[in-house]
């Protein structure tokens, strides 16, 4: 049996810990023979093979008494690096502990544990249920709703540094000013709202407005203001961090990627360009 996870680009610009979007790079998780002692095979130099990787620990957090596997993971997901991997394992390790244990859990209540353990569905939210995805908190829940995808493919600029997401969140204020938090809120708002209403342009302007994470993390990834700039001498619609970056995340029409990646190389941006699209299937289970 296998366990298929798609990657995540959280935020979408002013979607702060809210707006997430399910991205076409997957982890695999192969659950093979009964086994003496967890284990999971890798080829992750940074990441642990017994039970302390995320991956067992989270499903061990939800079903302790689950027999011991022996595991493959392969993950075509940066980690460390915007693109949700930290997620990704979360919502592996959720349904390992789903199909071992015989749980039966819904989509939401995948999506309620995952929250509780990431602390922000715009990750997992996605992760588990595909497409565009907005969620947050209320009375103690968490809620995510799928929106309508903007038709238009991905450009992931990947640099070649690591930044984990709890260094980003670091970098941030801890608090902002009434007028800061309404006015930011409401570009978000009006971003959702764009979505149902096939407003793309509005969309893209709004997604390069926010008002919260991006200019004080700006110093953490500086490629971020160039390859916006150079995504509008492309055409493309919109260009934002991807999650807690460093990955830089433009939507753009697919034939525009090559013109976009020539002037990405003379603007001095040299690290790799994915070219991938919206995964709309989420979390998988394959026999
Ligand atoms: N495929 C994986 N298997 C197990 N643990 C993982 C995997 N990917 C990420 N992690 C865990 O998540 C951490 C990175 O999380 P984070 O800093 O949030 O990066 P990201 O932005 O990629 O989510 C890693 O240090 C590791 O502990
Ligand atoms: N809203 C979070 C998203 C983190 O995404 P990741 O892919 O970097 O884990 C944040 O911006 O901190």
């Amino acid at each position: 049996m296998q366990i298929k996870v798609p990657a995540s680009s959280a935020n979408l610009g002013p979607g702060f810990d809210s707006i997430g979007m399910a991205v076409s790079l997957y982890l695999t998780l192969d659950v093979l023979e009964p086994s003496d002692e967890w284990v999971i095979d890798h080829d992750f130099d940074d990441l642990p093979h017994d039970q302390s990787n995320m991956i067992i620990d989270t499903a061990l957090k939800i079903k302790a008494d689950l027999p011991p596997r022996h595991l493959k993971m392969q993950s075509a997901i940066p980690v460390a690096h915007g693109l949700g991997s930290s997620s990704s394992a979360i919502v592996a390790g959720i349904e390992l502990a789903n199909v071992l244990g015989k749980l039966q859990l819904s989509n939401d209540e995948k999506v309620a544990i995952a929250c509780e353990i990431e602390g922000h569905p715009d990750n997992v939210a996605p992760a588990i249920l595909g497409g565009l995805v907005i969620g947050t908190n209320v009375n103690g829940h968490f809620d995510a709703i799928q929106a309508p995808l903007l038709p238009y493919a991905l450009a992931a600029y990947v640099p070649a540094y690591n930044l984990k997401t709890a260094d980003a969140r670091a970098a941030l204020p801890t608090s902002l000013t009434l007028k800061q938090a309404t006015h930011g809120s409401a570009i978000a708002n009006v971003l959702v709202a764009g979505l149902f209403a096939n407003r793309y342009d509005l969309v893209g302007e709004l997604m390069e407005a926010d008002e919260f994470h991006e200019q004080p993390r700006a110093k953490l990834v500086p490629e971020l203001a160039k390859i916006r700039e150079v995504g509008h001498e492309a055409g493309a619609l919109a260009t934002y961090l991807s999650g807690a970056g460093p990955t830089v995340m433009t939507i753009i029409d697919k034939q525009g990627i090559p013109r976009f990646k020539q002037l990405l190389l003379q603007a001095g941006l040299s690290d790799p360009l994915l070219e991938i699209e919206p995964d709309t299937e989420g979390v998988q289970v394959i026999d």
